[in-house]
């Protein structure tokens, strides 16, 4: 296959010679001229190929196609650094080349798009993309028009597109509408939205499996449909930490491309009920808070959680409450370890089947378990490190997007100035575990209840939902016992829960936050190359 794929000859790019290469796996082109002593080449791998054009072609501001018989245009992936996030973005690079005939020019473009169906097998033909008007800046639908989808079109991808009426709708939809023919389902909006994507795809996937989602020790199926988010939300935080960047072009061009990274989730239980499904936090105390005074500044767009933080905070509040968890294996991992899980170095589940036997097992042998009780300010689970633009290094930076545990944070009633120290440590590169009543722990599942029985079951009625002085800890002097669950921007109806995690359950059409100084094709190497500038004036 790869003798048959090799292609080589001269080409032009304006009026500059070229020897251009393709073999298996790179297509790559070097100036002939005796100046360009160094032979310096242009080298881009296949797989990062976005799409390859008959003529000389734009496609924006609109698409434009002078359809000349000598000459073929190939777009791909050019890199540049985001600076202040910690991903690369992605920008679409084009060179424009010409042929001395026809004959080689149809030879190119057959070879190219030859090589981009070998090399790049998960690359999706269809996608279905539910576009949520209302979330973040309510820009989704202006987003997907004009940044998305002429990328889509120009890859070859054809996509089915809804945009949702009411919440629940793209996870109604998956959970019961046929789905044939989509390789993939891509989401715009928030972490909420992705959340619904996430329930209608694992019920799907659950209930064509035969296996009942409200058993915490099923092992669950993992999803046979690839999830891309093009971030429009307020947090994107599932979307900054497997890609490193807001940018709905970056997210894009991993979408086309076919990357795909696979991502633990939590089951949250309530008694033998499923209740949730979580993979950037679960959040009892502070984030819960949060989440339920923001609800009621929801005209605030993402302003809201910075608002609300702000009074939650000064409200000042604690709650009581018994943490139960299984520790995962402290020799594969730790918390505390200060690695960074980037791009291609993901640590595997040991083996996925015998982790999820373990767990099932130490589900019901309660011996593992290892119980604290106290005050909390809060207690938050997540599955990766939840880095976002709020916080660039996460909830906890060391976790990795896809070794079947999360991240236990447990801290203490402490004076105010302490608390604001751990929040702030958030925000810089300083150690947010480093505070005498902060713990971490690595973990397989978690449970949580409250000490004495005021709390159990169905707890929270709906006036109690949303008519608790969140702030009477400020105005007044009665605090609310009991705090909600955040669960990826969702208010939680239960207390007392359990949340098992599911190692590689789902998988996005991401690679992981790329290490900008490991990887190759940067914009300087392309800049003395004509290229399109594709720049997001939506942010
Ligand atoms: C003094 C400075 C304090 C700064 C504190 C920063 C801490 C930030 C950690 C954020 C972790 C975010 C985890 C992700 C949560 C999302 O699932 C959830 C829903 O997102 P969306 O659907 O996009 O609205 N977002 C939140 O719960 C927001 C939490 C904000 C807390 C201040
Ligand atoms: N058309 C709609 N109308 C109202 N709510 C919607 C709609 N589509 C989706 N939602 C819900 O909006 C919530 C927030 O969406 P999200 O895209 O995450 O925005 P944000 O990040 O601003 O919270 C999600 O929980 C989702 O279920
Ligand atoms: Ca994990």
């Amino acid at each position: 296959m790869e003798t048959d794929l090799k292609l080589e000859s001269s080409l032009w790019v304006g009026n500059k010679r070229y020897r251009a290469v393709l073999t298996g796996w790179h297509f790559n082109w070097t100036e002939v001229d005796k100046k360009n002593r160094d032979n310096q080449t242009i080298s881009v791998p296949v797989a990062e190929v976005v799409g390859v054009e008959e003529g000389r072609v734009e496609i924006l501001p609109q698409k434009s196609v002078e359809d000349t018989d000598k000459d073929f245009t190939v777009f791909y992936i050019k890199r540049s650094s985001s600076g202040g996030s910690y991903g690369l973005l992605w920008r679409l690079g084009r060179t424009q080349f010409s042929c001395p005939s026809r004959v080689l020019r149809d030879q190119w473009t057959k070879h190219l798009r030859t090589a981009l169906k070998t090399h790049s097998p998960l690359r999706p033909h269809r996608l279905l993309v539910f576009i949520n008007p209302f979330g973040g800046k309510k820009k989704g639908r202006k987003i997907y028009h004009s940044l998305v989808a002429p990328l889509f079109e120009l890859a070859g991808i054809s996509s089915h597109v809804i945009v949702t009426e009411r919440a629940n709708q793209a996870r109604d939809h998956l959970l019961k509408k046929d789905l044939t023919g989509f390789d993939g389902v891509v989401c715009v909006g928030g972490d909420g939205m992705f959340s619904e994507i996430l329930h209608g795809l694992i019920g799907r996937t659950q209930q064509e499996a035969g296996l009942c989602e409200n058993d915490p020790a099923v092992t669950l199926q993992p999803c046979p449909l690839h999830i891309g988010i093009i971030p429009a939300g307020s947090t994107d935080c599932v979307c900054y930490a497997t890609v490193g960047v807001i940018d709905p072009v970056t997210s894009a061009l991993h979408i086309i491309v076919g990357d795909s990274q696979p991502l633990d989730v939590g089951s949250v239980h309530q008694a033998s009920a499923l209740v949730h499904y979580s993979v950037s936090l679960l959040g009892y105390g502070f984030y819960g808070d949060v989440l339920a005074e923001s609800e009621k500044h929801r005209w605030m767009g993402p302003l809201r959680y910075d608002y609300s933080g702000t009074m939650v905070y000064l409200s000042n509040r604690s709650y009581a409450g018994i943490v139960q968890y299984l520790p995962a294996d402290p020799v594969l991992s730790s918390p505390r370890d200060r690695t960074r899980c980037l791009s291609g170095t993901f640590l595997n589940p040991a083996s996925s089947l015998s982790l999820s036997l373990s767990l099932s097992l130490s589900l019901i042998c309660p011996g593992e378990w290892v119980t604290v009780e106290g005050r909390f300010r809060c207690v938050s689970l997540t599955c990766m490190s939840s880095s976002c633009p709020k916080s660039p290094l996460g909830l906890s930076p060391s976790a990795h997007l896809a070794d079947g545990t999360g991240d236990l944070i447990l801290v203490w009633d402490t004076h105010p100035l302490g608390f604001l120290k751990f929040l702030y440590r958030h925000t810089s590169t300083e150690d947010q575990f480093d505070l005498p009543f902060v713990e971490v722990h690595r973990v397989k599942a978690v449970r949580f209840s409250l000490p004495s029985k005021r709390g159990t079951g169905r707890d929270l009625t709906n006036e109690q939902k949303t008519t608790t002085p969140f702030l009477c800890g400020l105005c007044c002097s009665k605090a609310p016992a009991v705090s909600v669950w955040n669960c990826d921007g969702e208010i939680l109806p239960f207390t007392e829960i359990l949340c098992r995690i599911h190692g590689q359950l789902v998988r996005l059409y991401a690679r992981g936050i790329e290490d900008g100084a490991a990887v190759h094709n940067c914009s300087e190497e392309n800049d003395q190359f004509e290229r399109t500038s594709f720049s997001n004036g939506l942010a």
